[in-house]
């Protein structure tokens, strides 16, 4: 299958976006008609750019409002469309997308417009010109694909056939099965497009939320499925019209495109293949995604390594060795294992830098990161040490892929540590600070190259501002990473990193005597509001004795139909704090109507040092 990306889905100039296509990979890009304008490059020019890039221009976009008008209009809009035909011609591109008339349309009678295409395809075969029509979900007459369908077959020209575009499909919830019954070369051009699921009208949703396949809620597999049983074997390009892909790194947006691309194929193939169906479009084959079995390690990484390790040790940690050449350690608890690394890559900074996890064929997990384009963590070892193999995630951590069996080897690199009995059973969960710019990118890339999957997203109220959350969770729910949007801030937050800490939550099966322990041995807790524990007393029915313990000890609270849910939170040490957890029953969140009541806590912290 041939990729392409329309360039409004990128930020820079022409050039730069031709450069940054060309580099994650695509075979060939749509031109989107402002970025011509704009281009201080000849049509020659940019032809020679792509040439010598190895970029194929696939499409000019969009000619719009050209159907459904008076004679007068329609002979206005026929010279405009011949003068893009002859630009079309000096840019080497043979196909134009036209839009369904939005604005201009009078007259709502197909005749008229199947009369009006069928000039427009005639002058446009003088130009060796096709025609890809397209059916906006917020065309004024014509909006779904089945009647740009009937009007295409009416128009009965080899140069004119159908744009389809994933996003006016679905987010009008319209059933994309019809598509199948399309013969595949009246399809002239096909645009995939992902949003999150909004309640909004269309067009603005369209214009700004749209996001790279796997990034949002529609079935694109499934719509993939239906263009493959056409027949269809063309190009499959992203138009993505997204408020914050416009202001990006342009190089990374292209890849983070690619790799939804990579992703949707295998996905798309898959489902065929389950179901015994067979497709022209050859789609790429991902090695099989790994199951994952749980957390290995945390690693920190800080210029405190003293106030991080005596955290560790009030909450029932145990120093277990040093690594016999690094600045690092190794504590444990249960089956809770945290690196402190001394080395921060941040001045004066406390972050968690990386984590592993357990997956069934490492190897194979780590080709098929690889093949989503996932960089390799670059790491020095020496030949006595154990091969542990990482990719870097967008926001910069490093996740390191291995076995129960990687962990007893590296582990000895530290040493023979006692093993301690502890109220710690394992990591319970990460949560880790995204870039605003990143957050859609970690979100394809968690669940793509480390299989993991979505739970829906929501939003914290915080201080700062609102918090946008992605919880991931592995299959078997041992493996579970909350990403969020890290507030802008006032450039002194910015400077202080101080704006959003992230964390490592701990999991206990006793948080109650966890907590007395770790105040008997001087641990300072993240100070939880009185108002909180009278908010709770009227939300539960809670035994003043309780509720008492609750607020004498920082503790959080939180209960659903499968279980209740305690947890409390350290003070933050840099950029990181610590929480932990006790899941009584099956409780499966994260005590979500506590964040703002922690994230309020902690910007308090910051402004007034207010510790317990
Ligand atoms: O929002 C628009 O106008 C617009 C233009 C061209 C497209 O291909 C599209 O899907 C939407
Ligand atoms: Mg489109």
């Amino acid at each position: 299958m041939k990729t392409s990306i329309a360039t409004v889905c990128l930020s820079g100039t022409l050039e730069e976006k031709l450069h940054a296509c060309s580099a994650a990979g695509f075979d060939g890009v749509e031109i989107f008609e402002q970025d011509l304008i704009v281009s201080p490059m000849s049509p020659e020019e940019i032809k020679a750019l792509a040439q010598r890039l190895n970029l194929t221009l696939d499409l000019y976009q969009p000619f719009r409002d050209f159907e459904g008008v008076d004679e007068a209009a329609l002979t206005a809009n026929l010279h405009r469309a011949e003068s893009k035909f002859r630009l079309m011609n000096r840019l080497g591109i043979d196909t134009i997308l036209v839009c369904s008339n939005v604005a201009t349309a009078t007259i709502n009678d197909d005749e008229v417009f199947v009369r009006q295409l069928r000039a427009l395809g005639e002058l446009a075969s003088k130009y060796k010109v096709r025609i890809a029509y397209e059916a906006l979900a917020w065309g004024r007459y014509v909006n779904t694909y089945q009647h740009s369908w009937e009007i295409v077959k009416q128009v009965d020209l080899p140069n004119v056939g159908l744009c389809l575009d994933s996003f006016h499909i679905l987010s009008r919830g319209d059933d994309p099965a019809d598509i199948a019954d399309i013969p595949g070369e009246k399809i002239f051009f096909v645009q995939l497009a992902d949003a999150p699921v909004l309640s909004m009208d269309i067009l603005s949703w369209s214009r700004h939320y749209r996001v790279f396949p796997g990034e949002g809620g529609f079935q694109l597999q499934n719509f993939m499925r239906f263009l493959a049983l056409s027949g269809y074997d063309g190009i499959v390009s992203l138009e993505i019209f997204n408020d914050v892909f416009r202001q990006s790194n342009v190089r990374r947006t292209a890849v983070d495109g690619l790799r939804s691309l990579i992703w949707l194929q295998d996905g798309a193939r898959q489902l065929l293949a389950e179901k015994g169906e067979t497709a022209l479009l050859q789609m790429e084959t991902l090695p099989s995604a790994q199951r994952v079995h749980g957390f290995d390690f945390a690693e920190v990484v800080t210029d405190s390594p003293e106030a991080v390790a005596e955290t560790l040790a009030q909450l029932g940690f145990q120093f277990f060795g040093q690594h016999r050449r690094k600045p690092v350690q190794l504590w444990k608890a249960g089956n809770a294992r945290i690196i402190i690394n001394a080395k921060p890559r941040l001045e004066h900074s406390t972050e968690v830098a990386a984590f592993g996890i357990h997956v069934e064929q490492p190897s194979t997990a780590l080709a098929r990161a690889e093949a989503l384009l996932a960089p390799r963590v670059a790491r020095r070892q020496l030949p006595d040490e154990e091969q542990l193999a990482g990719i870097v995630a967008p926001d910069k951590s490093e996740v390191f892929l291995g076995s129960a069996e990687h962990s007893e080897n590296w582990e000895k690199e530290f040493g023979q540590g006692t093993k301690a009995n502890s109220l710690i059973e394992d990591i319970d969960h990460l949560n880790l600070a995204q870039p605003w710019q990143a957050f859609d990118e970690s979100v394809l890339f968690y669940t793509s190259a480390l299989n993991l999957q979505p739970l829906p997203a929501t939003e914290v109220p915080s201080p700062m501002g609102l918090v946008r959350s992605q919880v991931l969770v592995s299959s078997n729910q041992n493996v579970r990473v909350a990403l969020n949007i890290v507030p802008h801030g006032t450039a002194e937050e910015r400077a202080s990193h101080t704006q959003y800490p992230e964390h490592i939550a701990i999991r206990t099966h006793d948080v109650v005597t966890l907590a007395k322990q770790a105040r008997a041995a001087g641990m300072q807790f993240l100070k939880v509001p009185a108002n909180y524990y009278e908010d709770l007393a009227s939300r539960f029915d809670l035994s003043d004795e309780v509720l008492a313990e609750l607020e004498e000890l920082n503790l959080l609270y939180d209960r659903d139909d499968d279980g209740e849910f305690l947890h409390f939170y350290t003070a933050t040490i840099g950029d990181m704090f610590f929480e932990v957890v006790e899941r009584r029953g099956g409780y499966a969140g994260y005590g979500a109507p506590n964040a703002p009541v922690r994230l309020a806590a902690q910007f308090e912290r910051n402004r007034f040092n207010n510790w317990s």
